[in-house]
């Protein structure tokens, strides 16, 4: 296989893996959010599972990240966060910097280990984190952290990972990466000259002096604590592959859509996972939301529109033969929630033509939380299946508000399919548990709520980041359709 430079691999696998509304928070210290932590709430509290915690120990560029990098794509549908053991290197004093060709980089004493339990706990139990950031140059660490929030896989990864007792125990899963001596020094040399910019005889002499003790004396003998070793590291794609599915299994037992089997999510890809990263963006413009939301709206709908009753047709194609397919239902309406659910009905109208759309408004009246329900439905909404559009599932409110007026109008409840962009837990089971058969059709599960009841990750007021009647948008307000927003049927 090709050969990969360390920082490619970090880089990848971070942009790649992170929850992509998450990265853009992951702001330089001297920003605005500096020192603040997300408003996450904990994702145990929100019923979430603890993340699945991996460790990958190995030798000095025997391939751990590379590793990881393989991990990560595979599993490209979760959240999954990568934190390095390097990021928790004591940074050197002035005297020490004088005399650093007698540092011990491979010692243990070498990491802050007390640091890095203590931002491990807080992942664990779902809080944002700072990550220091080190610079292999200055051999310190710099001022700008890396926010990483809570996912639902960890990837700890590092030289001496199963050396301390408690970091082992914080892990689910113990990788070794286990590469030939040669080939480590190999790569090592090319990657510290290359990358690092060093001088040849000194990686040498760092690597007779130190590293190769240190792997002798304190690496090699935690190749015992590993549930899995690979051989030849990221070449081993079978071993790789049993990891993924391995993790896959543990995730899938806390899987959402295994408890309430009428949540569908659609199958993500790094398209999807794009899409999301800029709609979730607070600096993304409002032209730019409206784009990528749309595409996004029109993935869910046409996903939506596939849980829809058909009957077998046949039909004859030009080439004279039979093709055998599928006649959907025709009776079918769209009812949009006022005001985010209008920016989903485009969307619904370019899938299908013609379709009528009615609307609701829920309005919350003062702090008793009193709704008040004005709505404008299709007079034979009974005998249509109902595709409620409403772009946020958070606390599950307005759903059930919409969908009981909808079985009051005498809806069949299983002809309700509730689609949205992003649905949180909470109201995932508020609406199931009351309407077992709606089906709920949406392209990610957040994390959960903050103390407002505000989705996290979230993107914000979805109707007026879409609508373009947000105050903190820098660009002109663009307006998508402003028919849509205010006709009725
Ligand atoms: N299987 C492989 N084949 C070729 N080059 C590899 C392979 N695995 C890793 N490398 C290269 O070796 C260097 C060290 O790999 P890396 O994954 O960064 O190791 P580690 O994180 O263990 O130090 C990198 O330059 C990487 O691109
Ligand atoms: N300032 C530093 C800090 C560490 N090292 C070396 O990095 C190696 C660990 O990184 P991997 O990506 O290979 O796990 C380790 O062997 C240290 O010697 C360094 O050279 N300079
Ligand atoms: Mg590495």
């Amino acid at each position: 296989m090709g050969s990969y430079s360390t920082s490619e691999v970090l880089n990848a696998a971070a942009v790649g893996v992170h929850h992509p509304a998450l990265r853009s928070h992951e702001l330089d210290l001297k920003g605005s959010m500096s020192g603040e932590e997300l408003p996450t709430t904990s994702g145990l509290e929100n019923g979430h599972q603890a993340p699945f915690v991996i460790g990958v120990a190995g030798g000095a560029s025997s391939g751990k990240s590379t590793v990881c990098k393989m991990i990560i794509d595979q599993l490209c549908d979760q959240r999954v966060v990568v934190v390095t053991q390097e990021s928790f290197y004591y940074g050197l004093s002035d005297e020490e910097l004088v005399h650093v060709h007698d540092y011990n980089f491979d010692h243990p004493d070498a990491f802050d280990t007390d640091l890095l339990l203590s931002c491990m706990e807080k992942l664990k139990h779902g809080k944002a984190v700072d990550i220091p950031s080190y610079d292999f140059k200055t051999h310190k660490s710099v001022l700008s952290a890396r926010k990483v929030n809570p996912s639902d896989v960890i990837i700890l990864e590092g030289i001496l990972l199963f050396h301390d007792s408690r970091v082992r125990d914080l892990m689910n899963m113990k990788i070794f990466v286990d590469t030939d001596a040669d080939v480590r020094l190999t790569r090592r040399i090319r990657r510290d000259t290359i990358e690092k910019g060093r001088d040849i005889i000194d990686v040498l002499d760092q690597y007779s002096k130190f590293v190769k003790t240190a792997f002798e004396d304190f690496i090699l003998p935690t190749k015992k604590y590993a549930d899995i070793i690979i051989p030849r590291g990221a070449d081993n794609s079978v071993a790789i592959d049993l990891i993924v599915q391995h993790i896959r299994t543990k995730l899938g037992q806390n899987d959402l859509c295994k408890i309430h089997p009428n949540l569908y999510v659609i199958q993500t890809t790094y398209q999807i996972r794009g899409m999301h990263t800029i709609i979730r963006d607070a600096a993304t413009t409002t032209h730019d939301f409206i784009f990528y939301a749309d595409r996004l709206i029109r993935l869910v709908v046409e996903h939506g529109l596939g849980h829809l009753p058909f009957r077998e047709k046949q039909v004859i194609t030009p080439t004279g033969s039979v093709y055998t397919g599928v006649d959907f239902s025709k009776s079918l309406c769209g009812i949009s929630v006022i005001r985010s659910g209008e920016s989903m009905e485009n969307a619904l109208r370019a899938c299908c033509k013609g379709i009528k759309i009615g609307k609701i408004l829920i309005h919350r009246e003062g702090d008793d939380g009193k709704q008040l329900i004005y709505h404008n439905l299709p007079k034979d909404i009974a005998k249509r299946h109902v595709l409620l559009l409403d772009p946020i599932l958070g606390t599950g409110n307005s759903a059930v508000q919409a969908i009981s007026l909808l079985l009051e109008k005498r809806v069949q409840e299983a002809n309700i399919i509730f689609l949205n962009l992003i649905s949180a837990p909470q109201g995932v089971h508020v609406v199931s548990k009351r309407f077992p058969r709606v089906k709920i059709v949406t392209s990610e599960i957040e994390l959960g709520l903050n103390d407002d009841f505000r989705v996290i990750p979230g993107m914000g007021e979805f109707g007026d980041r879409y609508f373009g009647t947000d105050d903190y948008q820098s660009s002109t307000p663009f307006f998508a359709d402003d028919k849509n927003r205010v006709g009725l049927l």
